[in-house]
């Protein structure tokens, strides 16, 4: 190597490790035990308010929050790190909003490397959803007419899943039609990354016996069943929210770093989650 690569392989070196440091940094200055953690109806009061005081549309959080996800994902399971099939990913979107961010990620997924397909079974009958489908299909991203029935098919053909099924709206039990992919991927061995809530949980107890993803982007605060999520990562997204919003619903959240759409966030340990359910049963 001449010196002008060594120069340049040690400037890449430092500046990975000055990353490191920097990412660091950020959740050392941050008090986990203050993270906030937001009920059903805060989330939902917090997604009006961005549309209604905040005018944004949905088009664009949803932007941004897919996005995020997909950033999550690459920092977690970087596409050059896949080993089947070319980087395949699979995709499960759900009927709201939750689904939407699944094909925004998507989209994200496959300019980042990775080969995705989507499972799409019900789709609004909206232009954005519409949009969004068309966007995947235009970037020769297959759509599976249905779900493979068996998850070791899932684990043999993909290197991880996206749970975009259900996100802060969902009220359990899960309704049939869904019931059976939920108890599908309960069982795959390949990464669940989950959008914002774990498909399937109550948004705020969660469900012990349902599905348990390796990954969860929170999506601009963790919703309370975040707290019993005991996967390998777990990251915040969605860097949109205004400033006086979240002094308005005194959230304390780390900070982004630089200009960073995702941190990452301390997982709680098995003794923190026994805490909180003792807190929970008491209350
Ligand atoms: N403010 C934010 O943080 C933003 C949130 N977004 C996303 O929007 C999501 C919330 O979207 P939505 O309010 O559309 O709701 P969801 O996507 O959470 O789910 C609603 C859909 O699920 C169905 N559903 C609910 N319970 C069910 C059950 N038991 N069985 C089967 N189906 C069921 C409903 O009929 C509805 O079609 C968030 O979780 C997040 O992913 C982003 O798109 C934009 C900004
Ligand atoms: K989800």
């Amino acid at each position: 190597m001449d010196r002008i690569s060594v120069n340049r392989f040690s400037f890449r070196r430092k500046g990975s490790y000055k990353k490191q440091k920097e990412k660091e940094s950020h959740q050392d200055d941050f008090d986990f035990s203050k993270l906030s953690y937001v009920s059903q109806e805060e989330a939902q009061n917090i997604d009006k308010e961005l549309f209604t005081e905040y005018a944004f549309s949905v088009e664009q959080l949803m932007e941004l929050a897919g996005y995020s996800c997909a950033v999550a994902i690459a920092k977690a399971y970087p596409p050059e790190k896949m080993t089947r099939d070319n980087g395949a990913v699979l995709i499960c979107c759900g009927p709201g909003n939750n689904g939407g961010d699944g094909l925004v990620c998507a989209r994200h997924l496959k300019l980042f490397g990775y080969k995705p397909s989507v499972f799409y079974p019900k789709r609004p009958n909206k232009p954005l959803f519409e949009a969004l489908s068309k966007q995947c299909e235009g970037m020769d991203m297959p759509f599976l007419s249905f779900f493979p029935s068996e998850a070791h098919l899932i684990t043999e053909s993909y290197n991880l899943v996206v749970d975009a099924l259900f996100g802060f709206s969902f009220k359990p039990p899960v309704r049939p039609e869904f019931a059976s992919v939920i108890e599908t991927l309960k069982k795959v061995e390949i990464p669940i990354c989950s959008i914002d809530v774990p498909s399937g949980w109550d948004v705020e107890n969660g469900d012990p016996e349902g599905l348990q993803p390796d990954l969860l982007i929170s999506l601009t605060a963790p919703k309370r069943c975040a707290k019993l999520f005991k996967g390998k990562y777990h990251y915040l997204g969605g860097r949109f929210v205004p400033r006086t919003l979240e002094q308005r619903y005194e959230l304390s959240l780390p900070k982004y770093p630089g200009t960073d759409c995702v941190v990452e966030l301390k997982t709680q340990t098995d003794e923190q989650c026994q805490h909180y359910n003792s807190a929970n049963e008491s209350s």
